[in-house]
């Protein structure tokens, strides 16, 4: 429970809100019972037990979107609602929900239900003694949401960028290991579902290190460009290629198998042939080619494509080998041969 809270911002918040309107409501919600206000009384009553009911919901469904943007708008219009029946006094409570608001939607959307909430409170015109208090209240309410929204912008955008530089291969462009092992897992769990086949190939260049000897290191990584330009030219949007790390690179390919993978792979060498590159002349690629089986785990699946590519390696590079489980049948080559012409 306390790693959840730890990990997941949205959820903490939504717990801290829900703890909060409990230990905050509650004694307003029995006062007002005892003070005979009904409505009011039913009114707190009501944002409560949403609240928990929310709070609820996000713990069991994990859904903390739908749940955040059902709490901001419960807190907004409830504190709208309150003020509407209690008067003055209520206004104090909108300016916490304005706030709220930002930590549990996106900057846009709680800019918008603070502006409703705003203009509905201004409305309300009988909650305000003067005009000079209820544009004292609009001012203060509008400076405290900009504020706000600065802050959630600002948040937001350092976030995107942390995420971008936790997951992309900066030379590149494409995704890290990192976010390989993530759609790995995922990959293997839609396979699950739905059935769909899904292919990995792990492929690294050929004597890269003489590359970078005899022409320096800026050429190699102009050479480490132009492979994913190529590669991602020639595979399909749905493919996606990863920097495994150095010179290796891995590409995920759902929904192929048998002579779609063979075709798919003879493609992407006559291509790497033809194509690539480097001051000196020519550059080759050794693959490896493996199939997900039925209830297989992702570690096995990337040492048999790791295992094929050490192979393609051994064999004398510049060429694809399929992982031996893969059955020389689905792979469309001859049988008792693994490998595609070299
Ligand atoms: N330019 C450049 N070189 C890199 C980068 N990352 C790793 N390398 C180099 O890649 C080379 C990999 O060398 P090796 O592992 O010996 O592989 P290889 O020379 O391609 O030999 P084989 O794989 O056996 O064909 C090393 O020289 C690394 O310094 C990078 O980001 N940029």
């Amino acid at each position: 429970m306390l790693k959840r809270l730890r990990t997941d911002f949205r959820l903490s918040i939504i717990t801290l809100l829900g703890a909060s309107a409990l230990l905050g409501i509650t004694p307003f919600a029995i006062m007002r019972f005892l003070q005979g206000n009904f409505v009011a009384g039913s009114i707190d009553t009501s944002i409560l037990l949403s609240i928990c009911g929310v709070m609820a919901y996000a713990w069991i469904t994990g859904d903390t979107r739908r749940s955040g943007m059902v709490l901001a708008v419960i807190a907004c219009s409830g504190a709208v609602a309150v003020a509407a029946v209690v008067g003055e006094v209520g206004l104090f409570w909108l300016y916490p929900c304005l706030v709220t608001a930002f930590f549990l939607v996106s900057p846009r959307i709680a800019t918008f239900l603070n502006l409703v909430s705003i203009a509905a409170m201004t409305a309300l015109g009988d909650v305000f003694q003067s005009d000079v208090q209820m544009w004292t209240f609009t001012a203060t309410a509008l400076v405290v949401s900009a504020t706000a929204f600065a802050f959630a912008h600002r948040t937001d955008n350092q976030r995107e960028r942390l995420e971008h530089l936790a997951t992309i291969d900066p030379l590149t462009g494409v995704k890290n290991r990192r976010s390989m092992d993530e759609e790995l897992n995922l990959a293997g769990a839609h396979a699950e579902r739905s059935g769909l086949s899904y292919a990995l190939v792990m492929l690294d260049i050929d004597h890269f290190k003489k590359v970078n000897d005899e022409y320096g290191h800026g050429v190699g990584d102009v050479v480490l460009v132009d492979l994913v330009t190529l590669i991602q030219q020639s595979t399909r949007k749905s493919d996606q290629l990863f920097r495994y790390g150095g010179e290796e690179f891995v590409l995920l390919l759902p929904g192929v198998d048998g002579a779609g993978l063979t075709a798919v792979m003879n493609n992407l060498q006559h291509i790497m042939r033809k194509k690539m590159r480097h001051p000196g002349g020519a550059i080759s690629a050794s693959f490896g080619v493996a199939l997900l089986g039925p209830g297989e785990s992702i570690e096995s699946w990337l040492e048999r494509a790791d295992t094929a590519l050490y192979e393609a390696k051994e064999t004398g590079r510049d060429r694809v080998v399929f992982s031996d489980n893969m059955s020389a049948a689905d792979a469309d080559v001859s049988v008792g041969s693994p490998e595609l012409a070299g």
